[in-house]
């Protein structure tokens, strides 16, 4: 029974690097057979996840050595913390590693939102059809207002590289407090001046119980008409009706959802984004690069060479 478990995808070269070293068990889609990775956690010290694998209670009591759980990626929705902590387990995200990755989704698709049409003309062009018109008239990025919601590492991201591109950033955070470095970065705003005020809004914040629905349609209405909407951070944050009604009815331009309330996306929000205008919906890849999934494995790595490297071999 191996020392480190890996149940999911992992770059390669980081992977094969701890394979050297440690004795491991990797198996890309051991995460969907429950009962054998509770078999396979038995003695292992450490467990190298993304967002497949639920660890919670029952994954804990199976694992009496786990010492450490590295999560590949930011979010721990599939990690119950508090039961990490109450086993006495180290949870380790690798925060910022795919920062830039998810801050350039970001700018890139606020630019194609705010251009309204004009990236969707290739079939119009190939088939001779000219309509310069329907395809022109859309809106600079420079000079207009970022709204980030939740200014960690990402939101913070995002911010220099929209700051670069010559907007105004503004930015919402509910529990970063005002002596944090970031605030130079950013004037600090609440909620609502940060929808009335912002023409690109993204969202950077947990799912939370108090950031369910955190988008709803009060939120549309007090949004600046016109605004466009980006959501890579959680499903379930915006209220994805009250989203399809805020396209429908012309409320807000744009928007693009990289994260959906359920995934993958089922009939119910099928149906609700059918025919919707210029929104771009994607299965969850803003933070998913080459470099990001290098940079996301080597944190994960390093993160188990110290644990491991540390600790005193248990006796089997
Ligand atoms: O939480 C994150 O870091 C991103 O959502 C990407 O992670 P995932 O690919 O494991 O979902």
């Amino acid at each position: 029974m191996a020392d480190v478990v890996i149940p999911e995808f992992m770059d390669e070269p980081t992977a094969q690097s701890l394979i050297a070293a440690f004795d491991v068990h990797w198996d890309r889609t051991l995460w969907s057979r429950r009962a054998e990775l509770l078999e396979r956690v038995r003695n292992a010290r450490a467990l190298i996840v993304r967002n497949d694998t639920l660890v919670n209670t029952e994954l804990l009591d199976a694992a009496p050595r786990l010492q450490v759980v590295a999560r590949m990626g930011v979010g721990l929705d599939t990690i119950d913390v508090e039961a990490c902590a109450a086993h006495g387990v180290e949870v380790v995200p690798s925060i910022g590693a795919n920062a830039v990755s998810v801050a350039e989704y970001v700018i890139a698709t606020a630019m194609i939102l705010l251009r309204g049409p004009a990236y969707y003309a290739t079939s119009d062009v190939a088939g001779g059809i000219w309509d310069r018109p329907r395809f022109a008239g859309g809106r600079e990025i420079a000079g207009r207002t970022m709204g980030i919601v939740g200014f960690g590492s990402i939101g913070q991201t995002v911010g220099d590289k929209a700051r670069a591109m010559g907007m105004d950033v503004i930015a919402y955070d509910a529990v970063m407090p005002d002596t944090a470095a970031a605030w130079s970065k950013a004037r600090r705003v609440d909620l609502e001046t940060l929808l009335a005020q912002s023409d690109v809004i993204s969202l950077h914040c947990p799912k939370l119980p108090q950031t369910i629905d955190l988008i709803d349609a009060d939120a549309f209405a007090q949004m600046k008409s016109g605004a466009v909407l980006i959501n890579s951070a959680r499903g379930g944050i915006v209220n994805e009706a009250a989203c399809a009604a805020a396209l429908k009815s012309g409320q807000i331009s744009g928007a693009a959802l990289d994260t959906l309330d359920v995934e993958p996306i089922d009939a119910t929000a099928q149906a609700i984004f059918r025919d919707v205008p210029n929104l771009i919906l994607s299965p969850h890849i803003a933070g998913v690069t080459q470099e990001a999934n290098r940079r996301i494995a080597e944190v994960a790595a390093d993160t188990v060479r110290r644990v491991l490297g540390a600790a005193q071999p248990i006796p089997a």
